[in-house]
């Protein structure tokens, strides 16, 4: 589903790249940690393969196509099969959160009959049935990671990338985004994490890639989010 090949990308007026020759294989409906240091290269691997960066070098392959080559005007269609959450849960503001689920839907040109389907199927997946029309800031940070989770699987994607999605969240409220994660990956989606949460990563024993330097260094099945010392 995601294959890297050698791929390497620097940073213009960064002499040391960002990542380095990573060769990395991801198969369709895989749970994927990513984990390193602090710029190690997690977000740069994950915004490769939205293509919102290209490689220096190497190629990124998602779902048998390389997306270097893909022209400018299939872009948002790759996007579209690929679901985005962020540490940050970047709501429209002043958009109810149905409002919100139902923008991923209307700006892939999706129907009003489909979007009035699945956005309250959506909200009722995510456990927001009865939120549908509040706005972001009566939530509390759980509830709104459980809206960007909707908004980033409304479209059902084939893939669903999740950087540091718990990074605001108190342990217990990870722990039910983590469930809403798991629970979309058992659908048949791809998912593609990346985090410094120890504990998730122990608990869930899910593929586990390190990343140091821009370089992976550790490629575990069923893995933990550090080697024992
Ligand atoms: N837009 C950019 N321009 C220049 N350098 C960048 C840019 N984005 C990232 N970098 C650099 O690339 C390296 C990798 O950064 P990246 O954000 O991929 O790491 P990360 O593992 O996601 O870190 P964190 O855990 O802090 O989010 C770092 O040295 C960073 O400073």
């Amino acid at each position: 589903m995601i294959r890297f090949e050698k791929v390497t990308k620097s940073y213009p007026g960064h002499p040391q790249p960002a990542l380095d020759q990573v060769s990395v294989e991801i198969e369709k409906g895989e749970f994927v940690f990513l984990v390193g240091s602090s710029g190690s290269g997690k977000s740069t691997f994950l915004r490769l393969v939205l293509r919102e960066y290209r490689p220096t070098s190497g190629r990124v392959y998602v779902a048998g196509k390389e997306i270097n080559r893909l022209a400018n005007w299939k872009v948002p269609k790759l996007r579209r099969d690929i679901g985005a959450v962020f540490q940050d849960f970047r709501l429209l503001p002043n958009k109810t959160v149905s409002e919100n689920v139902a923008f991923a839907m209307q700006v892939t040109g999706r129907s009003r009959q489909d979007i009035n389907k699945l956005v309250p199927e959506t909200l009722e997946l995510v456990g927001l049935e009865g939120k549908a029309d509040r706005m972001p800031d009566e939530l509390s940070g759980g509830e709104q990671q459980r809206v960007a989770v909707a908004r980033a699987f409304v479209n059902r994607p084939m893939i669903l990338i999740a950087d540091e999605p718990t990074g605001n969240l108190d342990p217990t409220t990870s722990v039910g985004i983590m469930k809403l994660l798991d629970r979309i990956n058992r659908t048949g989606t791809t998912v593609v994490m990346a985090t410094h949460d120890a504990g998730i990563v122990d608990q869930m024993r899910k593929r586990v890639i390190e990343l140091e330097h821009g370089r992976t260094v550790r490629d575990q099945a069923q893995g933990v989010y550090g080697t024992q010392s």
